[in-house]
């Protein structure tokens, strides 16, 4: 079984990611984890904060040598701004005094940081979660509901991801498919091997078009004091068919992808295949017709995305998954001031217009995380060597008849 957790505030001393189920024997440094957390900085649109906050990485934990003990893992990413934040943040007591003070101190002194922040902004977590935690202002909900928390799976996922390559040579890679109302083709899926070209584009995407289409719509955004939401996808090559399961709700890949994506921080909607593009179809154009050529059997189109019945095909996984815009948008929307009861606006301090491209890198490690806990979950063993062997006795065990391979 694989479990992982993070913890940490946005603006607190360190996030701290844990994994626990991982076998023994994966190959991965501190550098591969601070390469992963770069691409999450990446993409044109992003605020202020991603040029000047840096990740710094440490593995505390399940690892020597550069490789995995089999022993929980646990990454602490400290965060270089954590100095401004030190009263405001911290985890112990502080005099009302230095609290006083921490408003005042800084370059960035018009954050005011300590300022009680009674103005809930739409669309995030603020309102209800003061509601529901017992606070009189937003700023102990923000902490944890903020999207910097995503840093922490973008680590977990990073050896996830080694995991799977090293033990299957399975392999993922994400893009950005829309943002806003402009759009990439849909000419060809990418393939690993293009991760640098994707990552050298300013909205992640392989169409120049569609690329300049989008960086455009961001500046018009902009422009406006408005953001952008947008659609990601993410793929998965060289699975093996029978991740997952029909037989209960819970044990469904697709139903467990779904939940992962669907708890990245502003995603609504997620698309496992052509997902919603199929309920529009007649069912003679929705689905795969399954054909033996040259003693390989296979699905003459991908239309179902890799999964059917909630097991993996053994075709290529495509999910996608719809973001809302960034919910701090400038052009401030109406709240009330729960100090006073009033009419307000909502406090805008500084934000991203657009976030679309850092979310397909946090969606690809989430996708990283659950076919790794699908794949233990199927061949199990407490090394590399073991769970690789597991996997070639199941496919060696499939008749030749049925096989896609
Ligand atoms: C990578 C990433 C960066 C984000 N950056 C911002 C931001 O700068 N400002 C903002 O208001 N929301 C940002 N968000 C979205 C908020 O975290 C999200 O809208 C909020 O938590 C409420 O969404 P929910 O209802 O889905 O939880 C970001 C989300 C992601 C995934
Ligand atoms: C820090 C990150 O993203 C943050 C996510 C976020 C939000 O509300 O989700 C709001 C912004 O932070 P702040 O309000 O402090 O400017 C983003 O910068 C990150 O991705 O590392």
């Amino acid at each position: 079984m694989l479990r992982w957790m993070t913890a940490g505030e946005s603006h607190g001393p360190a996030l701290v990611a844990m994994l626990e189920g991982l076998p023994a024997g994966v190959e991965v440094t501190v550098a591969d984890l601070q390469a992963a957390l770069a691409r999450r900085r990446l993409g044109y649109g992003r605020g202020a904060r991603m040029s000047f906050e840096k990740d710094q990485v440490s593995i505390l934990g399940g690892f020597r040598h550069g490789l995995s003990l089999g022993s929980p893992v646990a990454i602490h990413i400290a965060n270089t701004e954590w100095p401004k934040w030190e009263t405001v943040m911290s985890p112990g007591p502080v005099e009302s005094a230095a609290l006083a003070a921490a408003d005042d101190v800084g370059a960035e002194k018009e954050l005011a940081r300590n300022r009680p922040l009674t103005r809930p902004r739409p669309g995030h977590a603020d309102l209800v979660g003061m509601q529901k935690y017992a606070f009189t202002e937003a700023r102990p909900v923000l902490e944890r509901a903020s999207a910097r928390e995503t840093a922490a799976r973008v680590a977990l996922g990073q050896v996830a991801a080694s995991f799977l390559e090293q033990a299957y040579g399975i392999r993922l890679v994400s893009h950005t498919v829309a943002i806003g109302e402009a759009g990439a083709s849909d000419d060809a899926a990418p393939q690993p091997d293009d991760v640098d070209r994707l990552d050298a584009d300013p909205v992640r995407t392989l169409d120049t078009d569609g690329s300049a289409a989008m960086v455009a719509e961001i500046d018009a955004a902009k422009k406006d004091g408005d953001t952008l939401g947008g659609v990601v996808e993410v793929l998965a090559y060289g699975l093996p068919p029978g991740l997952g399961s029909h037989v209960h709700w819970d044990r469904r890949l697709d139903g467990r992808l779904a939940g992962a994506l669907m708890s990245i921080q502003a995603i609504k909607g997620v698309e496992v295949g052509d997902g919603f593009r199929t309920a529009a179809r007649r069912g003679s154009r929705a689905h795969d017709e399954i054909v033996r050529d040259h003693d390989v059997i296979h699905r003459v189109t991908d239309r179902a995305g890799g999964t059917e019945g909630g097991m993996s095909t053994g075709d290529p996984l495509r999910v996608r998954a719809a973001m809302k815009p960034i919910s701090t948008v400038p052009r401030a929307l109406r709240t009330v001031d729960v100090a006073t009861g009033e009419a307000a606006t909502a406090i805008h301090q500084r934000s991203d217009v657009c976030a679309v491209p850092a979310a397909g890198v946090v969606a690809e490690a989430m996708v990283a995380l659950v076919l790794a806990e699908a794949c233990l979950e199927k061949f199990g063993g407490d090394s590399v060597a073991e769970t690789r062997r597991n996997l070639e006795g199941y496919l060696a065990a499939i008749p030749e008849v049925m096989r896609s391979w």
